[in-house]
């Protein structure tokens, strides 16, 4: 009989992992054999804009996010998920190998870490609105997309897989996950931003902003990086020379290193309603190009 339909966007069968959860362009694995100790998190070749899953996925696209994750957890100085070889892991398929990070499982903390270098998005919008981001109040007169003097720790309570998040202050995170995790969570999100934000910034790059999840080690109690970090999914990545240049419009110099073609496509040929037409074949190819370009000009490494 017919086999179960599968798409572009119907994750791998893996063997020795069973699918477990899959977010808009990740796909989260437990392993097969009923063991607890570790996850599988594959990154998918998907894009999403507007809050659609686009079609068709950029080939390529998953391998790169997965290296430039790879390639920012090495040179953060905090304990992170990723399962060393020998881990007593399950293998990484070989299908996803290039795609997936082995992690062992945490309790993870329900707070996305969001630091902003920059106001725009969400961020920008609750400033409109209040003058001020989760609480902390800012000077009156800031433009969407400005730099901030300093960056600001702006939380939100993680909403179910597929909701918006909640932001929140600093003061509910503490309600949420008691003082000290709070402190925690802020002051290494806050030095992680920084210190990715400036390595960045020496390569023509602006962070604008990120978002960090941490969990915790079930054996140690120690806080540990999870997730992806400081991917042009989980961040906001700028042109340095774009955005200073003020003769362009603000969408210009604040087009995102990644996603720009296919926003400013799709807003030439959809009216945003029903679901986004499929990505021309030269908008895939442009858009996986400006995903090796930031990959290449932030870690010097050709792919
Ligand atoms: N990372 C990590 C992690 C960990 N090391 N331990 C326990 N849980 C998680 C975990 C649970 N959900 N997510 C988000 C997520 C990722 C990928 C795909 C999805 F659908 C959803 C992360």
């Amino acid at each position: 009989e017919n086999g179960p339909v599968t798409n572009s966007t119907t994750p791998p069968q893996l063997d020795g992992w069973l699918h477990r959860y899959s977010g808009k362009v990740r796909d989260l694995y437990v392993p097969a054999d009923g063991s607890d100790a570790h996850l599988l998190v594959v990154a998918s070749n998907r894009v999403s804009a507007f809050d659609h899953v686009l079609e068709p996925p950029i080939p390529g696209k998953g391998a790169l996010l997965t290296a430039l994750s790879n390639w920012w957890f090495e040179r953060i100085d905090l304990p992170n998920h990723l399962a060393g070889e020998g881990s007593g892991a399950p293998a990484v398929p070989e299908e996803v190998a290039d795609r997936a990070m082995v992690t062992r499982r945490l309790d993870m903390h329900p707070i996305e870490c969001v630091v902003r270098g920059a106001l725009t998005g969400s961020g920008f919008a609750e400033y409109q609105r209040t003058g001020a981001v989760c609480g902390i109040e800012l000077p009156s007169g800031i433009e969407d997309g400005d730099l901030l003097e300093t960056p600001i720790y702006t939380p939100a309570y993680k909403a179910p897989l597929g909701e918006h998040d909640e932001n929140i202050t600093f003061e509910r995170s503490v309600e949420l996950v008691g003082v000290e995790v709070a402190t925690a969570l802020r002051d290494a999100s806050l030095r992680i931003f920084t210190a990715a934000r400036d390595l960045a910034a020496e390569r023509g790059v602006i962070l604008a902003d990120t978002k960090f999840e941490f969990g915790r080690d079930p054996e140690t109690g120690a806080l540990v990086l999870a997730d992806e970090v400081l991917t042009s999914d989980s961040s906001r990545y700028w042109d340095a020379e774009a955005y200073a240049d003020t003769s362009r419009d603000r969408a210009e110099r604040l087009a995102s290193f990644d996603k720009q073609i296919v926003r400013n496509w799709l807003r030439a040929h959809w009216d945003g309603t029903g679901e986004p037409p499929a990505l021309p074949d030269e908008i895939v190819e442009r858009t996986y190009a400006r995903y090796r370009e930031l990959y290449t000009r932030l870690t010097g490494l050709e792919r």
